[in-house]
């Protein structure tokens, strides 16, 4: 069979890469809590007129806990289908890769208080 060409072979990667997020975004509660979150984060990073570098650190930071949730649930999924039966180590996979969204979230939330903290302040008028 003649292998497809250059574009056509890209073309399908990037098809086969959204129809991952598409399976993580529908299919996953946590992502939802994230993407709500991230919404937040949006709108207060708006309505405070937070500098572009803010902008940049923060999508940084959303962009970092997707991707951590991401690839939890590839984990999950590969495990689930190497071991679905209790096993010790299938456990601990999963639990490592819920440790990795953890690192990331708590990380993503306090990048997040270091930057809106002082504008709470000035709006809420505090001192
Ligand atoms: N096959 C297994 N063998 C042993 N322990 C497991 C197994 N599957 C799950 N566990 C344990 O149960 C926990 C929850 O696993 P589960 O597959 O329900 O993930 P989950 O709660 O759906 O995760 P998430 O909320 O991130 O989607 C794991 O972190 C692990 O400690």
């Amino acid at each position: 069979m003649a292998r497809p060409s250059f574009l056509i072979s890209r073309y399908n990667s990037f098809k086969f890469a959204f129809k991952g997020l598409a399976a993580v975004f529908r299919s996953e509660p946590n992502m939802h809590l994230h993407v709500i979150a991230s919404i937040v984060v949006a709108v207060m990073a708006y309505r405070f007129e937070v500098t572009r570098t803010e902008w940049c650190i923060l999508i940084f930071c959303i962009g970092l806990v997707w991707m951590a949730e991401t690839f939890n649930t590839a984990l999950e999924t590969l495990t689930n289908l190497v071991s679905p039966e209790h096993n010790l180590l299938a456990g601990k996979t999963k639990d490592l890769a819920a440790g990795a969204v953890l690192l990331a979230s708590m990380t993503a939330a306090i990048v997040g208080l270091i930057i809106f903290i002082p504008y709470w302040i000035v709006y809420f008028n505090v001192y």
